[in-house]
């Protein structure tokens, strides 16, 4: 079964062409759930390894050019991934099965999408977030603040100082699992200012349960609360992610229009023999 691993600034993905319900036949073959046939291949050590999995399939409505599943690593399903649309669009550029100019659909709306520098960049135009809200919980006895917001996926956004040490994984699990946010849960995003239009960011993932090296949703949801509070004052905001890459984020101030730009990394086409399932 052919894939291709990509990621966008260090969140990866395995990229799965199903338009003609490949791999659905090579799971049915396998005698597995999707579910599990997804856990198995994002596990590190005895499988390709990654945060998530495409499949890229036909549209719904014929405007638009494929429409996606996406999965996390622990095999739930996702309405939206901003670095997997990202590394999605590149794989359909690649593929042919889209130029510059790219509309998929998703289970957050219909995605709009241009591919720049033939590929290795990528602009996305997020579907409208919504949900804006202060929040105040108690994590560990103490009274936290931060901001919630769903930019496709749920996102919980607080200030934290020295970023660079915090306990991401630990703490970000008791915000991710905290009862305000049942049910579903939210993504923790934890950020810096670094100035006027730049933050830094480092995010523990929903469905991956871990802290990612970067998440597209994340750094929106991030940039918008950061400008809607005033600690940035201009835009686009520069997202600095946990693995060194910027993402790039611009916005309207009514959030009418929302758009995540950065880079995508092909690093290697992959093909998955049956035996690596009966591990
Ligand atoms: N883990 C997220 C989905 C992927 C989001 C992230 N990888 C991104 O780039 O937006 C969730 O289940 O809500």
């Amino acid at each position: 079964m052919r894939f291709v691993k990509l990621h966008g600034s260090g969140n990866d993905f395995v990229v799965f062409d199903n338009r003609q319900g490949e791999v659905y036949d090579f799971v049915k073959s396998l005698n597995l759930s999707l579910k599990e046939f997804v856990v198995k291949v994002c596990a590190f050590h005895t499988g390709v390894g990654a945060d998530g999995l495409i499949l890229i399939e036909n549209p719904e409505n014929y405007e638009n050019h494929f429409k996606w599943q996406f999965f996390n690593s622990d095999g739930s399903v996702a309405s939206m991934c901003g670095n997997g649309s990202r590394c999605a669009v590149r794989f359909a550029y690649e593929e042919g099965i889209v130029d510059k100019q790219v509309r998929f659909e998703t289970l957050a709306g219909v995605i709009h999408a241009e591919v720049l520098d033939e590929g290795k960049r990528v602009k996305v135009l997020l579907t409208k977030p919504n949900g804006l809200k202060d929040v105040s919980l108690r994590v560990r006895g103490t009274s936290v603040e931060g901001s919630f917001i769903n930019t496709g996926v749920p996102h919980f956004v607080m200030l934290v100082d020295n970023l660079e040490s915090f306990d991401v994984i630990s703490y970000g699990r008791e915000i991710r699992f905290h009862q305000v946010f049942e049910p579903g849960g939210t993504n923790v995003d934890f950020i810096k200012v670094n100035s006027e239009d730049s933050i830094s960011i480092r995010t523990y993932e929903r469905g991956v349960e871990n802290e990612t090296l970067a998440c597209g949703t994340g750094a929106v949801a991030s940039a918008i609360v950061a400008y809607k509070r005033g600690l940035v004052k201009r835009k686009p905001v520069e997202v600095r992610t946990k693995g060194g890459d910027i993402l790039r984020i611009d916005f309207d101030d009514d959030l009418s229009r929302v758009f995540l730009e950065g880079s995508v990394y092909k690093v290697f086409d992959g093909f998955l023999h049956k035996e690596a399932f009966y591990y």
